[in-house]
């Protein structure tokens, strides 16, 4: 049995290797003539599967994607040739959310804003939306959701505002929906010069969704045109690795593309795949990713009585502060490049990572992914 898999994939050799051979590869620049004897292909975001990639190769039984975003991969081409397939749903979730959490102190920092005054739009309320909004409620912060999709399913509770009036009235908006070209709600560009153009002149954008969901043109456009500067943070960016660097002087936090790439969600994304692979060829399930983690760098911290919400952001910078990453990219972009950034990517271990004992934990603690002391 032949398994490929891309690189950048951690623990794929310790989960999969009792099932095959384990053959890395370039995920960027992986060819069909590499892959022609593969059982099994496991990518990530940056390989395109398709016709091209895989009609030479006549053995393959299952492709998996170890990410949430799925839009690299053309299932309709793998369903006609009998290829299972099967991707990582939800398992770097919470690594979004923290990102996302960072970035929204670090701008209330930076630009001495309340965020309890300002309105929070989420675009996109799926498992990283609806995660963030929980976060975000449970730091009592203002929210407004939009989700065409969950609304026309009409969920009784949940509680959609359309996207132009989101717009109107959000002083912040964070997107989180998939990168989609055709249907009923295309998200691609949904920021655009006209939605730009109904925001206020202040609010602020955060995109770690897929880059093509923003105009960056656009975007450009918008933020050298006017006097008032709006904030930006963004995670991804129209055609990676060729990032519009002409964006950076007006971005306030940038990134490449590492939102979800905490140790945890990259492996979890790797255990979903192995769990899939297991049942497929019915073999055993013989490793857990509790088993195979690193050990993180902090286990343990009392809460004391006095702890409150302003106390909260420091406590998730013990783990994890989005200045860092930012600094690396405009550090490290035109010197070593996009890929470069992400295949070097220190590790950022999640809030559940830190073990809290205390007499009382706030519930929001809990809320936020942190763990309690067994
Ligand atoms: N920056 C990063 O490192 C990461 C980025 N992502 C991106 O985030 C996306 C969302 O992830 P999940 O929440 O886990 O996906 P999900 O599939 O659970 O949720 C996506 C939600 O977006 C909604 N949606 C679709 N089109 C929409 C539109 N035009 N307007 C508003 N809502 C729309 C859907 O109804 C769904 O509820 C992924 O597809 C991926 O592209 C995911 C993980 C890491
Ligand atoms: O899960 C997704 O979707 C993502 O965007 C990944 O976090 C991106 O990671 P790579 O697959 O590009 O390493």
């Amino acid at each position: 049995m032949k398994i490929y898999a891309d690189e950048n994939m951690p623990l794929v050799q310790a989960f999969f290797q009792h099932l095959g051979e384990v053959v890395l590869f370039d995920g960027r620049k992986v060819t069909a003539t590499e892959l022609a004897d593969a059982d099994i292909l496991l990518v990530r975001s940056v390989t395109t599967v398709n016709a091209s990639l895989l009609d030479t190769n006549t053995k393959l039984r299952f492709v998996g994607t170890a990410t949430i975003g799925t839009e690299h991969v053309d299932q309709a081409y793998l369903a006609s040739r009998n290829i299972a397939f099967a991707s990582a749903p939800g398992c770097n979730a919470q690594s979004v959310v923290e990102y996302v959490l960072s970035s929204l102190w670090y701008l209330a920092e930076h630009y001495q804003w309340q965020l309890s005054d300002k309105t929070i739009g989420v675009v996109g309320v799926g498992n990283i939306g609806s995660l963030l909004v929980r976060c975000l409620t449970a730091l009592g912060l203002k929210v407004l959701q939009c989700d065409p999709l969950r609304h026309e399913e009409a969920e009784s509770n949940f509680f959609h505002t359309d996207f132009n009036s989101l717009c109107q009235q959000a002083d912040i908006i964070s997107f989180h929906t998939p990168l989609t070209q055709e249907g009923k709600w295309p998200s691609r560009h949904l920021l655009n010069a006209r939605s730009l153009a109904r925001l206020k002149p202040d609010c602020a954008i955060i995109n770690a969704s897929r880059g093509g969901v923003i105009d960056n043109a656009a975007l450009l456009d918008d933020l050298t045109a006017k006097a008032q500067r709006r904030a930006v943070v963004l995670d991804v960016w129209e055609n990676e690795p060729d990032v519009l660097s002409a964006l950076l002087p007006y971005v306030d936090i940038a990134t490449a593309h590492i939102a979800g790439h905490s140790v945890e969600g990259k492996a979890r994304g790797t255990q979903m795949l192995y769990q899939r692979c297991c049942e497929l060829l019915g073999q055993p399930v013989q490793w857990q990713l509790q088993q195979l983690l690193a050990q993180p760098a902090m286990e343990k911290l009392q809460i004391s009585a006095n702890f409150g919400l302003p106390d909260v952001q420091n406590l998730a910078r013990l783990l994890y502060d989005v200045r860092r990453d930012d600094a690396i990219f405009r550090h490290a972009l035109s010197v070593k490049g996009f890929d470069w950034i992400r295949k070097t990517y220190p590790p950022r271990r999640e809030f559940s990572s830190l073990q809290l004992s205390g007499k009382v934990i706030p519930d929001y603690l809990l809320q936020l992914g942190f763990s309690l002391a067994q």
